[in-house]
């Protein structure tokens, strides 16, 4: 079967197109005046993000990621968490998707999407590339608006703040605001060239909250949220571009969270980084689901096994199958997942 041709070049000049707009994008979020207020005393339920001390703690190198000669192939050792099956009916959502198309040009990326975005769990994408799993995310906050030619029809609804479900492609919608609500991490950390202790504080600041109990509350709350503090407490206003690169997208995590969006996109977060920063990021979905709701893009079927609990498979554009995490891999219903699980293409 012929599978789609990725034009490398267009994808890496939207890399670089993404990564130009992403600080003004980002700047464009972060300034949205928002109905969070951080008065004094009022940041108890930030608390209930339990951050677990051993996510900072030291771990075996070879502990995570691909074993040598890593095949695309799943290895179900990577289940068996012993959880009963999850299903999507009975889950409250955050996001609901039905009927999306999207296009780049003449050219058609995503046909006739629909599907739920259960709240507080981890949603994956998987598949093979070039088949629409960051197109997909991307359009979950509008980050494709910044294509040229881009076009997009049916509905995505952010229905979980709200009895009032809003369709975030109706003309009235601040995209800013969106993304505020509907954060995304990218697969290289984009710190801002500022401290540590600012770029956290910076989107409160935008919207004018300057007193420094609230701040530092909130940069110490979101740094332990990001499994970062420990590592930066000492050195806060030091730049943050000398962090590594997982203190870095941990930096980054930190920073989208501060200003508690309801939704965290993440793109492929621990593609650039090496495999103990990888187990951080691992660890630290697993912590940050008890208080957002979680999708990621990963190319990697074991993370994706470690760290979701609902999968979706896509090929071609096209969802072929999507279910609790477990059962997809173990018991796919769709002989083109079964192909891709078991390495057969990709
Ligand atoms: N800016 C663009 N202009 C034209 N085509 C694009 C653009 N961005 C993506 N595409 C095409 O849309 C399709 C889906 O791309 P997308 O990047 O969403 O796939 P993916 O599954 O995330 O791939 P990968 O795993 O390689 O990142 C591909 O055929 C790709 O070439």
């Amino acid at each position: 079967m012929a599978y789609d041709v990725i034009d490398k070049k267009s994808e890496e000049a939207l890399d670089e197109k993404l990564d130009e707009s992403l600080n003004k994008t980002l700047r464009e979020a972060l300034t949205v005046k928002t109905s969070i207020t951080y008065p004094e005393n009022s940041l108890e339920k930030r608390a209930s993000i339990s951050v677990d001390s051993s996510a900072n703690a030291p771990v075996q190198a070879n502990s995570p990621e691909q074993p040598s000669g890593f095949s695309r192939a799943f290895n179900p050792d990577s289940l068996g968490r012993g959880r009963s099956v999850l299903n999507l009916e009975h889950e409250p959502t955050s996001m609901e998707v039905s009927g999306l198309n999207l296009f780049y040009g003449e050219k058609q990326a995503l046909f006739d999407i629909s599907m739920k975005i259960p709240q507080k769990r981890v949603t994956a994408f998987i598949g093979p590339s070039g088949c629409g799993k960051s197109t997909l995310l991307r359009s979950m906050n509008r980050m494709n608006d910044l294509v040229d030619g881009c076009r997009v029809n049916g509905q995505i609804l952010l229905t979980s703040s709200s009895d009032d479900p809003q369709n975030i492609y109706e003309k009235s919608v601040n995209v800013a605001d969106l993304r505020r609500r509907v954060g995304m991490v990218f697969q290289k950390p984009n710190p801002f060239p500022k401290s540590i202790y600012e770029n956290v504080a910076y989107g409160l600041r935008i919207q004018g909250i300057n007193k420094k109990r609230v701040l530092d509350e909130v940069v110490e709350w979101a740094l332990k949220g990001a499994a970062l503090w420990n590592e930066v407490k000492d050195r806060l206003h030091e730049s943050a571009l000398g962090l590594s690169g997982g203190q870095q997208q941990r930096l980054v995590i930190a920073r989208t969270i501060a200003v508690e969006p309801e939704v965290l996109l993440l793109d492929e977060p621990a593609s650039a980084l090496d495999p103990i920063s990888t187990l951080k990021i691992e660890e630290l979905i697993n912590e940050l689901k008890s208080k957002f709701t979680i999708v990621i893009v990963t190319h990697n079927m074991q993370q994706a096994a470690r760290v979701s609990d609902y999968t979706a498979f896509m090929y071609m554009g096209r969802m072929i199958e999507y279910g609790d995490t477990d059962r997809l891999f173990t018991n796919p219903r769709k002989k083109q997942t079964e192909d891709y699980i078991t390495g057969r293409y990709g």
